[in-house]
């Protein structure tokens, strides 16, 4: 495995005999480095009990080798880039609960049963824990010069409830989004003239990825900031550009070093140094866009627009390490998260064009042809089944994960407490036991009693929900309404996906969009 990211190689890569045998030698050499990254690994072997059979050594998974556990499967059988792709051969080839092992053999238990996800994630805890990305609480912990803690997403126990309690209360709150709702409209209208001024002759959006993320950049900064970047003008701006392209390169970087050895804690391998540049030009960026809207005088702040940023500023329980750090956060977790959930929204939109003229009647009827307002939305049932149905078809968060706080028995199996579980909700969201014609776009599944809150949870659940969910669902239905009353989509071709640590749409997409008359 990533000995292999090491070296580099292409991800496609085969291995050649004199590799496997320097993998061999470094196989042998780990061994006897295995305390020095021990020490520092978020992972830790889970406490093993001999009260019950079967244990989680018996649970079916690809072939583990010294060390390595099955991460070699990345490189030989498998990309990152289609790990979705792994996930779904597994489940066929093992069944619904699988074992993989991360290096030292630590063990990670997929499951694909919508029962046993419903048991984790509905599990009674007071500070869920969600593993944290270790490369990122690595760099943080090197630099306390800008971070006090690993941040809200990182996090875990009684400091992650701290900063959960302090950040997000306004961010999450029905009152801000809907005094946001009129910024938002404008944001949306802003969008929808850059995609007008973007279309080519045929109507084709080249590149409509970027576009997207660009609004998801412009309207986390308009929340969070409480003010307008501009990234939605004709031209994107350096600056723009550079955050985008760096929130995707830190993505790709965690992936990267994730199911890599963690040498980067020896010295600084190439995937370490990408994400660390990336994690740099982030922090730099964002941190002078706050410093800006701080040194603004107030009338300058968009009127009556809450400031996410102002009341996390004022507020007096947090160090200004975590102020900043948190707000980084926010605008970083929107911009990617954002762009891709629009873009795959409106691509499945674009396959369906009858859902979509039933979106604008719904619409047209509840604003009798006028304006959008926060009521029609409330009342725009059919519009809101298609996004729940892009969420279960093509979810941008494909699995959760989960460290067990207790032992549990899942799929007959027994798990000790300390065992990290992907809850594979993307998948089990596809499944024909699950979801009848589970492989069609069928809004109306979702106007009936239909829920499974567990299964299709694209922000999670529980306590450690995201904290940016009611602000993107209230952005989706914006743009979603907006979007088809004004044009009609159509495919441009067939979306590529890929695995950047997200679910991401293999860049450049495209998209056609025909003006309604
Ligand atoms: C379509 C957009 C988004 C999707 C699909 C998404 C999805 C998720 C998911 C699946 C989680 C993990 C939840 C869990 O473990 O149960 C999460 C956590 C988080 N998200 Fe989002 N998110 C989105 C947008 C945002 C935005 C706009 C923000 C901030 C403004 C944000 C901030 C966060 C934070 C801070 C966490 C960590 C929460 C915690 O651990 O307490 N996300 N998100």
């Amino acid at each position: 495995m990533s000995l292999l990211t090491m070296m580099q190689p292409p991800l496609e890569w085969s291995i050649p005999n004199f590799t496997a045998v320097f993998l061999f030698i470094a196989i042998l050499l780990l061994k006897e480095l295995r305390p020095i990254f021990k020490k520092t690994r978020y992972l830790t072997r889970p406490v093993t009990t001999k009260k019950k059979i079967p244990t989680v050594n018996q649970i079916p998974g690809p072939l583990q080798l010294p060390v390595i556990g099955t991460r070699w499967i990345y490189y030989t059988k498998y990309t990152l880039e289609k790990l979705h792709e792994a996930h779904k051969d597994m489940y066929r080839t093992y069944g619904p609960i699988v074992k993989e092992e991360a290096l030292w053999n630590i063990p990670i238990i997929n499951i694909f049963s919508k029962n046993e996800i419903e048991k984790i994630l509905r599990h009674p805890s007071k500070y869920p824990l969600r593993p944290p990305t270790e490369v990122t609480a690595y760099y943080r912990a090197t630099r306390p010069d800008r971070y006090a803690s690993l941040g809200l997403i990182n996090e875990q126990g009684e400091t992650w409830h701290t900063l959960r309690s302090h950040l997000t209360p306004e961010l999450t709150s029905a009152k801000t989004m809907s005094s946001f709702f009129p910024e938002l409209l404008s944001v949306t209208e802003d969008f929808i003239r850059l995609l007008q001024v973007s279309k080519d002759a045929n109507g084709i959006v080249e590149h409509f990825d970027d576009l997207a993320c660009r609004m998801g950049l412009e309207s986390t900064c308009c929340l969070i900031l409480g003010k307008r970047l501009g990234v939605l003008e004709d031209e994107a701006s350096e600056v723009s550009l550079r955050l985008a392209n760096a929130v995707k390169e830190q993505f790709c970087a965690s992936r990267d070093t994730y199911f890599g050895l963690p040498f980067y804690k020896l010295y600084p391998t190439k995937a370490y140094k990408r994400f660390v540049n990336a994690e740099e030009i982030i922090y730099d960026v964002i941190s002078e866009m706050v410093e800006n809207a701080e040194n603004l005088e107030n009338d300058t702040y968009l009127e009556d627009s809450p400031s996410v940023f102002q009341s996390i500023l004022n507020n007096p329980g947090l160090d200004i390490r975590e102020k900043k750090a948190g707000i980084i956060d926010f605008i970083a977790a929107g911009i990617k998260t954002l762009g891709n959930t629009l873009v795959f929204l409106l691509y499945l939109m674009a396959k369906n064009p009858e859902c979509q003229e039933k979106i604008v009647d719904e619409i047209d009827s509840l604003t009798s042809g006028k304006e959008l307002t926060l009521q029609a939305l409330g009342k725009a049932n059919y519009l809101k089944a298609c996004i729940a149905e892009s969420y279960r078809m093509l979810p941008t968060a494909p699995c959760l994960a989960r460290i067990l706080e207790t032992d549990m028995e899942l799929n007959g199996f027994h798990l000790p407490s300390g065992t990290v579980v992907l809850c594979h909700t993307w998948q089990a969201s596809l499944m024909e036991e699950n979801f009848q014609n589970a492989d069609q776009f069928i809004p109306e599944r979702w106007l009936g009693k239909e829920r499974m809150p567990w299964l299709v949870a694209p922000f999670g659940a529980g306590r450690r929900l995201c904290p940016g969910k009611r602000f993107v669902e209230l952005e989706l239905q914006v743009l979603l309404a907006q979007i088809v009353r004004k044009f009609k989509l159509e495919c441009a071709g067939e979306l590529e996906i890929q695995f950047e640590f997200l679910m991401a749409p293999a860049s450049p997409s495209s998209l056609k969009l025909v003006e309604r008359t």
